[in-house]
């Protein structure tokens, strides 16, 4: 139920995201955060009121020990024993104020939390292809934890606080000027001194914490890239060079929180000084009031035991200050990945047709600030075909595949992709998808177990159509070698698994999701050449009855495609089946036999 009611934030991100570069708004901010608070309110309605009660209790409490004091000095017994009883319940109605205070403000944002986060993962899902790819996924995942964390915080922390002291100095501040005005006001002399001076820090606190806070996620990327890459770090003696930039940014770190922390102290003293003044001023100037007979005791009590209170806010109030920068200083960081825009959800779906399954009408493409990588591109593939796109490195193959499952859209001027005759253009990005099946180089495996990332993409699969597809995929007889048959774990990116079996599992993957069309970026080409004769057979299965394109570097391996087309520069310069182009002795003829004579040098060396 609390999940339908979507706030209001993306409708608040545009707006932002609209307002370019301006500064988030500390309202803003507020804002933003209110909308999640919103469908949760019940509980925060709770804590706030409970945070305001408190607060009047304890003004309440105050009033009650002046009336205390006047009555006892004066000799009243009986009024004095129903202000006891007053002030005992008043204390005990206090206790579970505070509790609901708390409670309900942390119940209320661990909910709210719960949903930011589940808005920014979603969002991050939907994000295109491009965004991610220019993003480090250290600095985003630092986005997703640090920077939620410190919202979290702040929630948990200072929300109901902002309710509560404010609440407690104004009902202080009213009741001490109604005692004795002038005494108030000499006292609280102080106060507005020890405000500027706090919210002065809290803005170069915000700073600091920024700066920290933004190295923090660049430790992140450091961390993602010697885990992720660990094996190129040891092979190329990069744990050294890595662990001393990690080192590096960790110097950083710890100065900038030092410096944060070393600020927070020399200033904590400060303000306890400056506010413990106004105490000592009450004390001499009060008691000058007694004797002139200008105050009674009572008052005078009353007055110290409230101007304590509304001393506490005065304590808190700054570093609340401090922890709001910090959290719309988060806010901002995790704002920035909310304010880009998102795939196109909507859009006109792909029907199966007799049509060509690919057809490329004049395609130009150029990644964002580089030069044009493919140049008027014009193909058709029919159906049940085998394309094999070779080249030279750089020649824009794998960039074919990525406009072809949508990741990058293209502007009318750079033509047309069609996938069964519909233009892909303005389609929906997940239905285009649904007719596409990848198998890569690497073929990522999720953490969980062989049966989970078999069947990913088709979450309703039943056991036995995880075993057929696993069989058809030759992959059947490894995964009941392994310790738990289909529930073994693959571990972090199917590091359990030897290459040729990650990719059996992918291919089985495949099988299952029954794409019409197969998009096979060198799956083999990372293979020793036993497990790539197993792959190449579970492939053989894959593909029969579809549409597909295979990229290949290693020429041997595509000698049975239906075609062979040659990219050089965004550009096929040549196409046909392998013995028309050995028969053409063009570029595709020059490449096999360099192959050939480059093996045959390699055994030679191995062997003599
Ligand atoms: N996301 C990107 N942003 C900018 N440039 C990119 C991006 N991806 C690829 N390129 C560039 O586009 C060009 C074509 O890359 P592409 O990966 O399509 O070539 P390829 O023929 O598949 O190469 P390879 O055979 O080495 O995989 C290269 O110069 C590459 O640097």
């Amino acid at each position: 139920m609390e999940a339908e009611r979507r706030p209001h934030a993306l409708k608040g991100d545009n707006t932002v995201a609209q307002k370019g570069n301006q500064v988030f708004a500390l309202w803003t901010a507020f804002r933003w955060l209110l909308s999640f608070v919103n469908n949760h309110r019940g509980w925060m309605i709770v804590g706030i009121a409970s945070a305001m009660a408190a607060a009047v209790i304890e003004v309440w409490t105050g009033s009650l020990i002046e009336q205390l004091t006047t009555h006892a000095e004066s000799g009243a017994g009986a009024i004095v024993t129903k202000i006891l009883y007053t002030v005992f319940f008043v204390i005990l109605i206090g206790v579970p104020a505070k509790f609901f205070m708390v409670y309900g403000v942390e119940r209320s944002s661990a909910f709210a939390v719960r949903d930011i986060r589940n808005h920014v993962m979603s969002h991050v899902g939907k994000l295109p292809i491009h965004y991610i790819e220019k993003q480090h996924s250290g600095d985003v995942l630092s986005r997703l934890s640090n920077d939620i964390q410190l919202i979290h915080q702040f929630m948990i922390r200072d929300l109901a606080q902002w309710f509560y002291h404010p609440l407690l100095f104004i009902g202080c501040f009213i009741y001490l000027i109604w005692i004795q005005w002038e005494l108030m006001l000499y006292s609280l002399l102080l106060f507005p001194l020890s405000l500027l001076v706090s919210q002065w820090i809290g803005k170069q606190l915000q700073q600091l914490t920024e700066e920290a806070q933004a190295n923090m996620g660049r430790m992140n990327v450091n961390l993602q890239d010697t885990l992720g890459g660990m094996p190129i770090v040891k092979s190329y003696l990069l744990s050294g060079m890595m662990f001393r930039s990690y080192q590096r940014l960790l110097q950083l770190t710890a100065q900038k929180k030092l410096a944060v922390k070393k600020r927070e102290a020399w200033v904590n003293p400060l303000l306890s000084t400056l506010m413990l003044s106004p105490i000592i001023f009450a004390v001499s100037y009060g008691s000058y009031l007694i004797s002139k007979g200008l105050l009674g005791t009572g008052e005078l009590i009353a007055f110290l035991y409230l101007l304590n209170l509304c001393l506490e806010p005065l304590d808190h109030i700054p570093e609340m200050i401090t922890h709001t920068f910090e959290m719309t200083g988060a806010l901002k960081r995790v704002s920035a990945i909310l304010e880009q825009p998102v795939e196109n959800q909507e859009g006109h779906s792909i029907p199966l047709t007799s049509a060509p399954p690919i057809a490329f009408d004049n395609v130009s493409f150029a990644y964002e600030g580089s030069p044009p990588i493919l140049r008027n591109l014009i193909f058709t593939v029919p159906e049940g075909a085998t394309i094999a796109l070779v080249g030279a490195s750089g020649g824009g193959k794998s960039t074919v595949f990525k406009l072809l499952c949508g990741f990058y859209p293209l502007a009318a001027e750079q033509g047309t992709i069609k996938v069964f005759g519909q233009s892909i253009n303005g389609c929906n990005p997940d239905r285009l998808r649904s007719h596409l099946s990848v198998v890569t180089q690497d073929s990522y495996l999720f953490s969980g177990t062989v049966a989970e990332n078999i069947s990913y993409g088709w979450e309703h699969a039943s056991m036995d159509e995880v075993i057929e597809a696993a069989k058809a995929a030759h992959a059947h007889p490894f995964i009941m070698e392994l310790p738990e048959g289909y529930q073994t774990h693959v571990g972090e990116r199917g590091g359990f698994l030897s290459g040729g079996q990650r990719q059996r599992i992918a291919i089985a993957r495949a099988l299952l999701k029954n794409a019409p069309i197969l998009l096979l970026d060198e799956p083999t080409s990372a293979l020793d050449p036993e497990s790539e004769g197993s792959v190449q057979e579970a492939l053989t299965v894959l593909m029969k009855q579809r549409t597909t394109i295979v990229i290949a570097h290693r020429l041997s391996t595509v000698q049975n495609a239906d075609e062979i087309w040659v990219m050089e520069q965004g550009e096929i310069v040549e196409a046909g089946s392998h013995a028309e182009l050995l028969e053409k002795k063009g570029l595709y003829a020059q490449s096999y036999y360099q192959e050939f004579t480059d093996l045959a040098k390699r055994k030679e060396a191995v062997y003599t």
